[in-house]
């Protein structure tokens, strides 16, 4: 039997069109949503989600601004950029882009966006609050897991989750975003010893290590949901994920593709933390 592909792009844009109808509905009362985003230096693939990102502000019918700064920004330039945009009343959500150039500190400039307004959710009191349970804008790429795994018709409730990854922006959050949903979790690294072992007894296996088609077959539970967050350019010019896709096809019950599996979920989770802020802020 052929595992059930979840589809990303279809469920981000479904997500995209509810925020769109919502926002329309919030400008009739004088609410505009308001995203900022800050890219440093010259990146190209940056240079592209950034974009990506101010055209999607546009179809939301969102308040965007772009701050395009040079390589040679000072870490304090930036700073005070980002100070000036805590204190911006058409700005509700502020997102600088990553990576940053070498000599700044990304830690200092995450640390630097007010709580409210991080729609990355990155910052050490967001991440300090998902831990602990508290509202707080989630993190775009693990929000969106959970939100494909629940319209997937899975209910991590009770189930083995298996994270193989533990990066602060993907692997760690997920596995507290699990946890809060009651799976009971487990996560994998490097140091992992038995790993398929451990992987093959998941009900829902999430994988993010950067590292193309390195999770094969035998890693995957029958049946078992897989989401798949990696996203590796290939000497080919094509993209692969962490899952060796073909070969686990027939094993999972459910898997998602790359592209066009977490990957858009991120930029429509980014949507949604903006919409949240602006309404917190609003108080509706
Ligand atoms: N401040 C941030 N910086 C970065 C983040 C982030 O969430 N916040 N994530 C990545 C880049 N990124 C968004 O910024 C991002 C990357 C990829 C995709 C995506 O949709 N990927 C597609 C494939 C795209 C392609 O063809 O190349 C997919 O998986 O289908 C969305 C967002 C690093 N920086
Ligand atoms: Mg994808």
């Amino acid at each position: 039997m052929s595992a059930k592909v979840i589809e990303g792009k279809r469920i981000a844009q479904e997500i995209r069109e509810e925020i769109r109808q919502e926002t329309e509905r919030l400008k009739e009362r004088g609410i505009v949503p308001g995203l900022a985003v800050v890219l440093v230096g010259g990146d190209p693939a940056s240079a592209v989600y950034v974009g990506n990102k101010e055209k999607t502000c546009k179809e939301m019918g969102f308040h965007s601004e772009v701050h395009r700064l040079p390589e040679e920004t000072t870490q304090e330039q930036l700073l005070a950029v980002v100070a000036d945009l805590n204190r911006n009343d058409a700005v509700h959500g502020i997102l600088v882009q990553l990576p940053l150039p070498k000599h700044i500190a990304e830690k200092a400039v995450i640390d630097a966006i007010a709580v409210e307004k991080d729609v990355d959710g990155f910052s050490p009191q967001s991440t300090g609050n998902l831990v602990i349970g508290d509202e707080s804008l989630l993190p775009c790429t693990p929000a969106g897991i959970i939100e494909l795994i629940r319209r997937a018709g899975v209910d991590p409730a009770g189930k083995h989750a298996v994270v193989i990854g533990r990066s602060n922006i993907v692997g760690k959050p997920v596995a507290m975003l699990l946890l809060r949903e009651n799976a009971t979790v487990t996560i994998c690294h490097s140091r992992t010893e038995n790993m398929e072992a451990i992987a093959s007894q998941a009900d829902i296996l999430v994988v993010a290590i950067g590292k193309p088609k390195a999770i094969g077959r035998r890693y995957v539970k029958p049946g078992a949901i897989v989401i798949d967050v990696g996203v590796n350019r290939l000497e080919s010019g094509k993209l692969a994920g962490d899952v060796d896709y073909d070969e686990c096809l027939d094993v999972a019950g459910a898997i998602t593709p790359v592209p066009g599996g977490v990957g858009p979920m991120t930029i429509a989770m980014l949507m949604q933390n903006t919409l949240k802020a602006a309404k917190r802020k609003a108080g509706v």
